[in-house]
């Protein structure tokens, strides 16, 4: 297996208050890894750091090593767009861009990009629609207003305007926590077909979720990385106190 990401004692700090302590973690390819604790433990803090988003927050600061496919990516010279086209975000709230056509939507990462191709702009979509498991209910409509979908529809439509710059990594911070459990479940199922085209990472509160979609789970507590390991194993016998009092349910 390869290593797609590793993260060797990865610091970050808002000011003077550290949010995230000297993090080691190693992602597989092709896998799904839950990052679980308690609010206000560092989990999305941590997930924001692998696509360089703290740029973006005055203050923030990132210190340690992250690297992707080998290629450390806080290295200077490393162009923070294209850190965050390799490493694809979906967030808690779904977020189309509100005045887009569901086509445009997901071909906006590759117009900006340049492309022009109408025909192979209409097959990314497709795909990345099909990869979401949206086209079904969308290839009718594909020139009406994002707004239109439902809530599940929409979060789906941001998930392929994710595949459709094909990352190398899908970061996912709680991406279902707005959405009821019908549309809940087709994000679950979808995770097991999404890992076969890129390496997913989600923060989730929800034990359940995690336990059901995850190859891996990482806990997180007051910043601190405290356990890491094969999923089945983090939530049936943890080797840390800590780890079994949260996913027991006893805090959090
Ligand atoms: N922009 C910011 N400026 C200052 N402090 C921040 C900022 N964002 C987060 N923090 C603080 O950093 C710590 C970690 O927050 P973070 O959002 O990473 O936690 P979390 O585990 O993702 O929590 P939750 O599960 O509630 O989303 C918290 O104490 C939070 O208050």
């Amino acid at each position: 297996m390869t290593q797609l990401l590793t993260a060797r004692n990865v610091d970050v700090y808002y000011g003077s208050k550290q949010a995230v302590k000297k993090v080691n973690l190693d992602v597989e390819q092709g896998t799904v890894s839950a990052l679980i604790g308690p609010s206000g433990c560092g989990k999305t803090t941590f997930l924001r750091a692998i696509n360089r988003m703290h740029d973006l927050t005055p203050g923030a600061r990132v210190e340690g090593e992250l690297r992707l496919d080998g290629q450390d990516i806080y290295a200077s010279g490393i162009d923070p767009v294209e850190v965050r086209r390799r490493v694809g975000m979906v967030f808690q709230k779904p977020n189309p861009f509100p005045t887009m056509s569901v086509f445009d939507n997901v071909v906006s990462g590759l117009k900006l990009a340049g492309m022009r191709d109408q025909k192979m702009l209409s097959e990314i979509a497709e795909r990345s629609l099909r990869g979401a498991a949206l086209w079904e209910e969308v290839k009718d409509r594909l020139k009406a207003p994002a707004t239109g979908l439902s809530g599940g529809q929409q979060q789906r439509l941001c998930i392929a305007r994710a595949l459709a710059v094909q990352p190398e990594i899908l970061l996912m911070d709680e991406p279902t926590s707005a959405l009821d459990p019908a549309s809940t479940a087709k994000i679950e199922d979808l995770m097991g077909e999404l890992k076969k085209v890129t390496t997913i990472i989600i923060v989730t509160h929800n034990m359940h979720q995690a336990a059901r979609v995850s190859d891996t789970t990482s806990f997180f507590l007051n910043g601190d990385l405290v356990e890491h390991g094969p999923t089945d194993q983090m939530f049936t016998s943890p080797r840390d106190e800590r780890t079994e009092a949260y996913v027991t349910g006893r805090f959090g």
